[in-house]
């Protein structure tokens, strides 16, 4: 039995993730979760929010509460959509716990010991009026280089020159429209990774099994331009980890807090932590290698933004740290999934956001959408034609179909218990040859996390047993050969439990229906598929299920795609 971590990219505070977000991080890890632990390993599975930073301020402004309010209510918000999304965390925690706060100092501590941090005087633009500095992204203006009005202080979109606030003509806030800004002198906090650079390339390089992507994005800010640059860890706004040196006060640093993507990250170990805190286990021995994490595998599910945070930044706390913390072993990331020939997008309420969907079709569906459609290699793209092309086939007529045929035939020739008699012959000896080939195939992709690969090997699987029914016939074998009819039946209930156990990672409450129709709880990995094809014995009972998966229909499909067509209210 393996130990494997497992870590999902943490959803930001300020409002509901769409389907993008989704697929590029949080279910592909909760697959990788459930399949791990299928196999019998023991895993740890965290997320949490990510709550620190301007947009949850302004965001919290908007709703016009405080923001550790707002944060506290999103969330729950997040926490109750991932619930029923099957989502199997361990422990969806806070950026913003007590535990957070305490190790994101302490590191910052360690880090300026080993001085790895650096002062630094900058000029940053105030807004009397609001009271607080601004964030270039929140400072607008006209673009000195194409006259477009409503230019941002990092960039300009019309363009796309990249800006500082000061290029700006008449910069005005973007909070509070004032224009009554000066410019101020500020100290920050500055990580000096430039002088863990050589660490972290050989660090990069002994990765092998990487995914090009996560890889290529690393290499690419270690090594173009100036290589990689040291960064700001601070920022003066009110919410967020308060600047500390461990547990003494950092001169200069009053009212100051660290900068989100310094503790968001140093989160994924306070939130063991926290679960420890609330279940009574050991956190640190899946985090520090001098308290039993040696023999853990680290796993880390994000999208490609999300690369250079992890490959660079959080290994650079960690390795600068000098403390035995457990590294990431493997990361698994994502292109983007874009909604309808454009890209989703939270601040446009652009594509089909995680409660709507619910609200349409069971977790399940949107599953096994999602991951067999995973952005992968490439971008993909979400279309509601596809969508229920892909739903209609694969649930529906292959996976519901078989479920549905041999529990009625049983029940309709035999009655609700599995049927005793009969021996295989050369067609069942093929079957579970294939099915044996196919499975060993299956848990190969799953365990280097190939998601469309392991879908598609899936969905070959109940191919397989649609085509042995089809072939084998009981509805007519039944008429001269009673006893092959029971054993073919037999065999295809049988079947149903084995694909149970095999798609409970993809979509878990089918599986569930799946295992109570055939009324039984042995969900063991089918290490011998022969072996798992005789679990339910002659005279065990069973029920014929409800209809497992409802196709979509024409109508469905079109409303909800003008239903969707506009941006969310
Ligand atoms: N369209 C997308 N396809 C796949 N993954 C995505 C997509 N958009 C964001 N992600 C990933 O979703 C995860 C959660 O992201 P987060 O909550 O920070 O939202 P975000 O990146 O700000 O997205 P948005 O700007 O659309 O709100 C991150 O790992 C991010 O890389
Ligand atoms: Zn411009």
């Amino acid at each position: 039995m393996a130990r494997i971590l497992i870590t999902s990219a943490l959803p930001y505070i300020n409002g509901i993730k769409h389907l993008g977000n989704l697929v590029g991080s949080q279910l592909p890890a909760d697959l990788f979760a459930r399949y791990m632990r299928g196999r019998g390993n023991e895993v740890l599975f965290l997320c949490a929010t990510d709550e620190h930073g301007t947009p949850a301020e302004l965001a919290a402004a908007k709703a016009g509460k405080p923001v550790a309010e707002y944060c506290a209510e999103l969330h729950e918000v997040q926490a109750d959509i991932a619930r029923r999304f099957g989502l199997s965390f361990d422990h969806f925690g806070r950026s913003s716990s007590p535990q957070n706060h305490k190790l994101t100092q302490h590191l910052a501590g360690v880090l300026a010991d080993n001085g790895l941090i650096r002062e630094v005087s900058e000029k940053q633009v105030y807004s009397k009026a609001d009271g607080r500095f601004l964030p270039d992204r929140y400072i607008e203006g006209t673009c000195p280089n194409c006259g477009y009005d409503r230019a941002r202080g990092d960039q300009c979109e019309n363009c796309t020159k990249q800006l500082d606030p000061t290029d700006l003509i008449e910069p005005r806030s973007a909070v509070s429209g004032s224009t009554d800004l000066e410019v101020r002198e500020t100290k920050h906090l500055y990580l000096r990774q430039s002088a863990l650079k050589d660490d972290l390339d050989k660090w990069i390089d002994s990765k092998t099994d990487w995914p090009i992507l996560t890889t290529s994005i690393a290499k690419k800010w270690l090594h173009d331009g100036d290589g990689l640059q040291d960064r700001g860890i601070t920022r003066d706004l009110d919410w967020g980890i308060p600047v500390k040196r461990g547990d003494a006060d950092w001169p200069g640093m009053e009212g100051k807090v660290f900068y989100v993507w310094f503790d968001a990250p140093i989160e994924y170990i306070a939130c063991a932590a926290e679960w420890a805190e609330a279940t009574g286990n050991d956190w640190e021995r899946w985090w520090r290698t001098d308290k039993g994490a040696g023999d853990v595998r680290y796993v880390q599910f994000m999208g490609k933004d999300n690369v250079p945070f992890h490959t660079l930044s959080f290994p650079a706390t960690l390795l600068g740290s000098g403390e035995p913390w457990k590294m990431v072993d493997h990361l698994k990331s994502f292109n983007y999934l874009n909604y309808d020939g454009g890209q989703f997008s939270t601040s446009q309420g652009r594509g089909v956001f995680m409660d709507q969907a619910l609200d349409i079709l069971p977790a399940d569906y949107w599953r096994w959408w999602l991951l067999s459609h995973a952005p992968e290699s490439s971008d993909s793209e979400f279309t509601w034609e596809n969508f229920q092309q892909s739903v209609n086939k694969d649930l529906a007529d292959v996976l519901g179909n078989f479920v549905s045929r041999i529990t009625k035939f049983c029940r309709s020739k035999f009655g609700e218990t599995v049927p005793d008699g009969g021996s295989y012959g050369a067609q069942e000896e093929t079957l579970i040859a294939e099915l044996t080939r196919r499975i060993r195939a299956y848990e190969a992709h799953m365990d280097t996390m190939e998601v469309r690969k392991s879908a598609q090997e899936l969905r070959a699987i109940w191919v397989a047993g649609n085509e042995y029914l089809q072939t084998a016939a009981p509805w007519a074998t039944f008429k001269e050969d009673p006893e092959r009819a029971a054993m073919q039946v037999r065999l295809g209930l049988n079947l149903i439990r084995l694909y149970a156990v095999l798609s409970a990672p993809f979509i878990p409450a089918a599986s569930a229906s799946m295992l109570e129709a055939m009324q039984t709880e042995d969900s063991a990995w089918p290490e011998d598929v022969a072996a798992a094809l005789a679990a339910l014995p002659g005279g065990h009972a069973f029920s014929v299920p409800e209809v497992l998966f409802a196709k979509i229909t024409d109508e469905q499909r079109e409303d909800w795609e003008s239903r969707f067509s506009g941006s969310r209210p």
